[in-house]
């Protein structure tokens, strides 16, 4: 077990551990009961144990449930590590992909020297030049893949964003389509929430999407699983691929998501608990349930790996979803 001691004041930015929806305009509660008004049927003859592996860009993980794009999460533990690297250093142990958010070079220098296979999303700076300076640092430090959070432009007074006492700015179609072409490695579009957006990223030429609200920037924004048939409809055969995160908690919730088309999933504060508390420990031991419970359900359906899911095991108020 890990030596940190972050029982002091939380280390990042306030308003980010999950509690109960205060409001209608909050998407996390419309995400989380979405995800759970999806009910499964059983398909158990013939079922085999199955195998999580998962390929993503030449590379094999052990499963297809990646690590957040946090960030700000810079408070040293005891043992001289943030708990950035801490959850980097898991991602490693676990052979899972790990996702940087908005971090000072210097920082992400350090998160990547941990070795696991990291991806770096970059804010939608108003001052472009930073963005290319960030995607050179990244690929300085081995990432496997750089991107934007497209989805933060805004603050909560419908100014463009400041963070950190830095401005961001709008992010056209032309942008991601400079980005696309100068980054060496795959380019991906974090926050993505409708069909036009993702045929922009399509026109761009990005190479990912993450499907998300961003832990509910965007009052009253619609699940990311409500929207991801459509989107999967929209970008079959290009070879872009389909992550999703927000409130993926468990491994049933991701079972969920990559039953309706999500290629992989990114758990987000449902590993705040355990890294606060074990560091790197806790967060093994919750990503290894996870596993646990996505083989359970894959099994119960008679799925014997990652790229063999099916959408129409899945119920939602007894409407099946269609085959692909
Ligand atoms: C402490 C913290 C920091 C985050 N920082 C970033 C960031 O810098 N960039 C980003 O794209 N998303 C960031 N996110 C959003 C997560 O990547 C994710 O989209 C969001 O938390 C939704 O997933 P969840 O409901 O499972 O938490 C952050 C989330 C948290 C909790």
């Amino acid at each position: 077990m890990s030596d940190m001691n972050l029982t002091g004041p939380w280390p990042g930015p306030e308003g980010l551990i999950p509690e109960p929806p205060k409001n209608a305009a909050d998407a996390n509660g419309h995400t989380r009961n979405y995800l759970d008004s999806i009910l499964i049927e059983e398909r158990i003859i013939d079922a085999i144990e199955p195998d999580l592996h998962f390929d993503l860009w030449g590379k094999s993980f052990a499963s297809p449930i990646m690590m957040p794009a946090f960030s700000h999460l810079n408070k040293v533990g005891e043992n001289g590590r943030t708990p950035m690297e801490e959850y980097a250093q898991a991602a490693k142990e676990l052979q899972v992909v790990n996702w940087v958010g908005m971090e000072p070079d210097d920082e992400f220098e350090k998160i990547a020297a941990v070795g696991a296979k990291t991806g770096r999303i970059i804010k939608p700076f108003k001052d472009k030049q930073e963005i290319y300076r960030q995607i050179d640092k990244a690929h300085e430090c081995g990432a496997i893949a750089v991107g934007i959070d497209i989805d933060h432009v805004f603050g909560k007074d419908g100014k463009y964003d400041i963070v950190d006492g830095i401005e961001l700015g709008s992010v056209t179609c032309e942008d991601l389509k400079n980005y696309v072409n100068y980054s060496k490695v795959p380019f991906v579009a974090k926050g993505v929430l409708s069909v036009t957006d993702a045929l922009k990223c399509k026109e761009a030429g990005v190479d990912a999407i993450f499907i998300s609200h961003h832990h509910g920037r965007m009052p009253f924004a619609i699940q990311p699983l409500a929207i991801l048939p459509q989107i999967k409809k929209v970008l079959a055969g290009t070879g872009m691929m389909i992550f999703v995160d927000c409130h993926i908690d468990d491994g049933y919730d991701a079972y969920k998501a990559l039953a309706l088309g999500a290629d992989a999933v990114s758990v987000g504060r449902g590993i705040l608990p355990g890294l606060l508390k074990e560091g790197t420990e806790g967060v093994i031991k919750k990503v290894n349930k996870m596993n646990e419970q996505l083989s359970e359900l894959m099994g119960y359906t008679n799925v014997h790996n990652v790229n063999e899911f099916d959408p129409s095991v899945l119920y939602i108020y007894g409407h099946q979803f269609e085959k692909e």
